[in-house]
């Protein structure tokens, strides 16, 4: 157990573009921030929260009153940074307490420049961003907090808003990296090649698929179709991640090519609607969005109900009663998979006539229940190179 002296608390106060002014103290590093804020009402998982890359450009809100409790580590970050443009919390605890931490959260949002607040009401907060939606938002803390608040608000409401952000490519890797099925404990041939296009990838997301056999080479986000030819991909999978769907106008392009080609392809959150737009949808922004991992799911084929972890913003404009043609007819008919139970938002799309589908939510689990990870044995059913190397597997007696 690591006790952390308590510091003299530096005024902070996290500014709403409604006008509102909620006054706490800082968190993490002292200074100022801009993003929109959004709540997660995940109860666990604050470290793969502040690294997953789909929280670029906003400042999250956790629901959860204690945040910090057990410090973090270098073993359960989603990506290699901290990408949450601000944090804020009810109460970070003073004691990290848990045998795998490392150092405190504070220090390690210190470490990393990301300004937070902490002792603010995130329930009445919460509560507003569900009544008025996603709002612009601004941390100020330290001299930053001393400022009027009219300069404040106007530096929130100049800031630009999620609708029309482009942010993969400001997250995505710029080199090639491949994830070998041996990393995570497979022992037999790799079952065949996927490459991922990282439009902000969770690290989960390879390990998921090298626990299954699968090789894995991430690339980043403005990778063309012939290097997916080149790299003798057996499956496309796209990543989750920031920003608007909307502007992914390339990845769109990209993504018909493959199914063109009939190259079997999962998606999962951006990858989900940047199927949905090369079938020819459209996407739209909710009015505070789905997060959290405790988010109820219907498999409409199955009818199960499955409890999943999500992050998003935006969703698919599909109808609900299907299949339909897609209104890109060349790629046949396509139905929705999975809905909210909460609000009937998309939650999945499946194609009838081609290896395609893809998930709004999160079966890597990171954080998050694991009810899921089917959808990984699916997408690695759907690749011919994977199933033939099954069944030798399985003549092999493994
Ligand atoms: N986690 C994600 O992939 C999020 C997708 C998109 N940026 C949204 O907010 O809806």
């Amino acid at each position: 157990m690591t006790t952390h002296a308590t510091p003299a608390p530096t005024p902070a106060v996290l500014v709403l573009e409604d006008g509102s002014a909620w006054e706490g103290s800082a968190y993490g590093a002292v200074g100022s921030t801009l993003g929109e804020a959004v709540f997660s009402t995940g109860m666990t998982g604050y470290q793969e929260t502040l690294t997953d890359p789909s929280y670029a450009g906003q400042i999250v809100i956790q629901t959860a009153p204690h945040i910090g409790n057990t410090g973090v580590n270098d073993e359960d970050a989603e990506s290699r940074r901290i990408w949450v443009a601000g944090y804020a919390v009810r109460e970070a605890a003073r004691i990290s307490s848990n045998w795998r931490s490392q150092r405190s959260l504070d220090e390690e949002l210190t470490a990393q420049g990301i300004v937070g607040i902490r002792g603010i009401d995130t329930r009445a907060l919460t509560r507003r961003l569900r009544e008025v939606g996603a709002m612009r938002a601004g941390i100020f803390s330290g001299d930053q907090a001393d400022r009027p608040r009219a300069e404040l608000l106007a530096e929130v409401r100049d800031s630009a808003g999620m609708l029309g952000r482009r942010l993969a490519e400001e997250v995505s890797i710029a080199e090639e990296h491949i994830v070998e099925p041996s990393e995570w404990g497979w022992e037999g041939e790799p079952r065949g090649t996927v490459v991922a296009v990282d439009l902000g990838i969770k690290s989960m997301t390879p390990r998921r698929f090298a626990e299954r056999g699968l090789r894995t080479v991430i690339v980043p986000a403005d990778t063309g179709f012939q290097r997916i030819r080149e790299l003798g991909a057996d499956g496309v999978f796209f990543s989750n991640g920031p920003g608007d769907p909307e502007t992914a106008d390339e990845q769109v392009q990209l993504l018909r090519e493959v199914l063109r080609a009939k190259i079997p392809f999962f998606g999962i959150c951006f990858g989900n609607q940047l199927l949905g737009r090369a079938l020819g949808f459209g996407t739209y922004k909710l009015p505070f969005g789905h997060r959290g991992i405790n988010q109820p799911v219907l498999d409409r084929a199955t009818g199960t109900v499955e409890i999943t972890a999500q992050n998003h913003g935006f969703a698919v404009d599909a109808p609900l009663d299907g299949p339909v043609t897609a209104p890109q007819e060349e790629f046949g008919r396509v139905e929705v998979s999975h809905v909210c139970l909460n609000d009937d938002v998309v939650e999945g799309l499946r194609c009838l006539d081609l290896p395609a589908f893809s998930v709004q939510y999160h079966p890597e689990a990171a954080a998050g229940p694991h009810d899921a990870a089917y959808l990984f044995d699916r997408f690695i059913d759907s690749l011919p190179a994977a199933g033939s190397a099954a069944a030798t597997a399985q003549k092999a007696g493994k």
